[in-house]
């Protein structure tokens, strides 16, 4: 079990007070979590399996490498949603996997409402994106669907963890990488984290809790 990795990176951060700023409206904060997103793949891929290759430039033949496939991407909807552009930007060649899952406000467990993967899972790397960890519920189930099908080689990347979520989802996925924008100081009773930044998929979408 690797430890978490959790970024607190200058740029990324700049980016999250905008974000977690109570008056940021739908359309700027989806945009902030989709720049959010594609400042985190280089670290959410930097160790990836590459093969060989040669390339003919115009003056010779250059020896170089191109990641291997195949390459899928699971955001857990809704909120996952708002990270997947950022990544599929700059991924172009990974497949999509869907994981429909909405906590239930009550007893705080997700309860799973839709399933949708590419073939060859089995074979892929798979990174599975959703913006909250919280309670860890939610990662958790999605990543126990995705291995109950096939996956083998899972990471997990959120923009703000829970200390509560870390420990939940380490525990249930020794074996699964966590990386996170920032790591927040807990939840309430409620299961939001604090000081967080709402209903991700609320924000995202324009809906309200
Ligand atoms: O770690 P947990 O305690 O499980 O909480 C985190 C989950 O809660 C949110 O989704 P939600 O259920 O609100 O669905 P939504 O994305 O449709 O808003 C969030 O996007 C995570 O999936
Ligand atoms: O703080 C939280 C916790 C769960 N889901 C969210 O969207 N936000
Ligand atoms: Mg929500």
């Amino acid at each position: 079990m690797s430890a978490p990795q959790i970024l607190n990176h200058p740029v990324i951060d700049d980016y999250m007070a905008k974000l977690r700023y109570k008056e940021c409206s739908p359309e700027d904060f989806r945009r902030f979590v989709r720049q959010i997103a594609m400042l985190m793949v280089p670290y959410a891929t930097s160790n990836l399996p590459t093969r060989s290759c040669s390339v003919d430039t115009p003056l010779e033949t250059a020896s170089t490498r191109v990641l291997d496939e195949p390459l899928i991407l699971c955001p857990i909807l809704r909120a996952g949603l708002g990270l997947l552009d950022g990544f599929l930007t700059l991924l172009p060649q990974a497949s999509v996997a869907h994981i429909g899952l909405a906590r239930n406000e009550e007893t705080l467990t997700p309860e799973p409402y839709y399933f949708n993967c590419p073939s060859r899972l089995s074979e892929a790397e798979v990174i599975v994106l959703d913006p909250m960890l919280a309670t860890g519920g939610s990662a958790s189930e999605a990543i126990s669907e995705l291995k109950k099908h096939g996956a083998k080689k899972l990471r997990f990347v959120c923009i703000v963890a829970a200390p509560e979520g870390l420990d939940t989802l380490q525990s249930n996925h020794p074996d699964v990488p966590i990386l996170a924008a920032n790591l927040d100081r807990g939840l309430n009773e409620h299961g939001y984290i604090l000081p967080g930044l709402g209903d991700a998929g609320d924000r995202i979408f324009g809906t309200e809790a």
